[in-house]
């Protein structure tokens, strides 16, 4: 299966996900001076339950905290996107040092991690049939920057221990993820895809200006994870982005001066 090392990585993709060449792929490299500001942009609207958060995942590609997403608990509203979506899951990217793990780059700035925030459009029955549609989902993307100790990501750190291994899984209940988004909501956003295989064309980006903070020792922690189950060679869970794609016929609009 695919994966992020040279026999399966972001280059090889397009064996067997042709689309990894398509017209409106993500990431990109967000260039604040071509980016033009929308004044109809409306602040994003994020109403998370806590009630909703389910448990956190070891997929073998990243970590994922997912969520219940029978009922309209937890959604984005307004912002670059009309209608209501709901939250599903959200994951995260880093790199095996501090010089890169971000898919989203800005002006060729890499940040050591960034976080996407995974909603479907309600308009569809579900996230698989929402994944196929032009507009069926929309990723909230916030920056990691290396700084002081983020204690909003300490729940999730103590939670790593219990899924090193791909496959492996424990519930993880009550958790906000309100406490992982930056102060300031200004956003770029932009027409793209997932970040992975398949990688469908069917996500509107928000990608937040400001970062949220993470120190050494938490990354670090982020980087003991696996990608392998437990009967396999052990491989860290390191540099698993995708690098930016072109831009091509694409706009990127700033909800901010
Ligand atoms: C839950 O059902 C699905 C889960 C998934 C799993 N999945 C795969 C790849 C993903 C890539 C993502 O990319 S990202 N990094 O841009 O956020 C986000 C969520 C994803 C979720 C895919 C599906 O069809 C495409 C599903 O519907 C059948
Ligand atoms: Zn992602």
């Amino acid at each position: 299966g695919w994966g992020y090392a040279d026999h399966n990585g972001p280059e090889k993709w397009c064996e067997n996900f042709p689309i990894a060449n398509g017209p409106r792929q993500s990431p990109i490299d967000i260039q604040p001076s071509g980016a033009s500001y929308d004044e109809s942009l409306k602040p994003l609207k994020l109403q998370y339950d806590p009630s909703t958060s389910l448990d956190i995942l070891n997929n073998g590609h990243s970590f994922q905290v997912t969520f219940a997403d029978d009922d309209d608990s937890s959604t984005l509203t307004e912002g670059p996107i009309s209608g209501k979506y709901r939250l599903k899951q959200f994951h995260f990217h880093w790199g095996a040092s501090d010089d890169k793990g971000s898919e989203h780059t800005v002006d060729g700035k890499c940040y050591p991690a960034e976080l996407h925030l995974v909603h479907w459009n309600t308009e569809y029955p579900s996230f698989g049939e929402a994944a196929s549609k032009p507009d069926g989902l929309a990723v909230v993307g916030v920056f990691l920057e290396i700084g002081a100790d983020n204690p909003n990501l300490q729940k999730l750190l103590d939670a790593m221990d219990a899924i090193k291994c791909k496959g492996t899984q424990t519930s993880f209940t009550n958790f906000d993820p309100t406490v992982l988004l930056p102060e300031s909501l200004d956003y770029w956003t932009y027409l793209g895809s997932l970040t992975t295989p398949p990688l469908l064309e069917s996500v509107s980006w928000i990608v937040c200006k400001q970062s949220i903070s993470v120190s050494l020792e938490q990354m670090k922690k982020f980087r003991s994870l696996l990608f392998t189950a437990e009967d396999e060679e052990a491989c860290c869970m390191v540099n698993n982005y995708r690098p930016p794609q072109p831009l091509k016929d694409r706009e990127v609009r700033a909800s901010f001066k």
